[in-house]
């Protein structure tokens, strides 16, 4: 029996959607968030994710500004530029893309951007936060992993679950959050033993590793949800992507599966928006559901 695809697509619209309309009622009481994209350089990808950043902001109604470096920008600049912003009560949400230029320390600039600002979750102290079980900012592809798993009627409560790949933006935050949820988690890297073994264990399967189509079918115990965060280039090919997840073999085993494209992918910015709400109703000392 074939997996039930979840439609990230769908779930990012539904949710600009809500944020819109939230957005449209916070207006008429003269509330505006505001949202500024940084990109310093011309990384082709991060130039189309940026525009699409600062193009949805707008389209949801919030002050949504893209501000363009060349990549000979210096790390007093950029510096600069984030106090400014940090200083700045009409900007809710910074987002400086990454990777920034060689040249630039990417660690040290992101702990710059205030935590109450920090709409990407990047900041040590947003990251404290989370692993505490404290309200803070969380990484926008985990928390848009999470709330797929939420409209898909998916409580990790009680479920195990694996996760492969220990980055900062995705591996580790998302095993914090499945944590916060009482999943019992294990976190998996290129050093884990018989890491097929360990995955045919999950209930819950997130691929982050970066390799093209890696989790085979033999990774994957029946009707486990997999969620594939997996973004690689197919060589030889213009523009096509395919996930960490060998997606058509893994489908005939799982229960639930993301695809690549129109999985993940969109939930990222649509948690951006989300996050920017949030940073901005804090600051507005508003509670934070509409
Ligand atoms: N400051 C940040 N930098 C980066 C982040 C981030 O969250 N904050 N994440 C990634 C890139 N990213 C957003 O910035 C991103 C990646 C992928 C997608 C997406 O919608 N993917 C589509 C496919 C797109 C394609 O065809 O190329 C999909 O999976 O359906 C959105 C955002 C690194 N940098």
């Amino acid at each position: 029996m074939p997996a039930r695809i979840i439609d990230g697509k769908q779930i990012a619209a539904d949710l600009r959607a809500d944020l819109a309309r939230e957005a449209a009622a916070l207006r008429e009481r003269g509330l505006v968030p505001g949202l500024t994209v940084i990109l310093v350089g011309e990384d082709p990808a991060s130039v189309i994710y940026t525009r699409n950043k600062q193009q949805v902001a707008a389209e949801l109604g919030y002050k949504s500004e893209l501000i363009r470096l060349p990549a000979t920008t210096t790390q007093d600049e950029l510096l600069e530029l984030i106090a400014r912003l940090n200083a700045d009560p009409t900007v809710h949400g910074i987002l400086i893309q990454s990777p920034l230029p060689p040249g630039l320390d990417e660690e040290f600039i992101f702990s710059q951007v205030h935590p109450d600002k920090d709409v990407d979750g990047f900041h040590p102290v947003n990251v404290g936060r989370l692993w505490t079980g404290q309200k803070g900012l969380v990484p926008c592809t985990p928390a848009g992993i999470m709330h797929m798993l939420r409209v898909t009627g998916i409580d990790p409560k009680g479920l195990r679950a694996v996760v492969v790949g220990r980055s900062n933006i995705v591996g580790k935050p998302m095993a914090a959050l499945l944590l916060n949820a009482h999943a019992t988690v294990t976190l998996c890297h290129s050093r884990t033993r018989d890491l097929p073994a360990v995955c045919r264990e999950a209930d819950i399967l997130v691929a982050a590793v970066g390799r093209a189509r890696m989790i085979t079918a033999d990774y994957v115990k029946p009707g486990a949800v997999v969620i594939d965060v997996g973004v690689n280039k197919v060589p030889g090919t213009k523009n096509k992507i395919v996930g960490d997840v060998d997606f058509e073999p893994v489908a005939e085993v799982a229960g639930h599966i993301t695809p690549v494209p129109g999985g993940v992918g969109p939930m990222t910015i649509a948690q951006l928006m989300k996050n920017t709400l949030i940073a901005a109703r804090r600051a507005w000392g508003l509670p934070e559901e509409g």
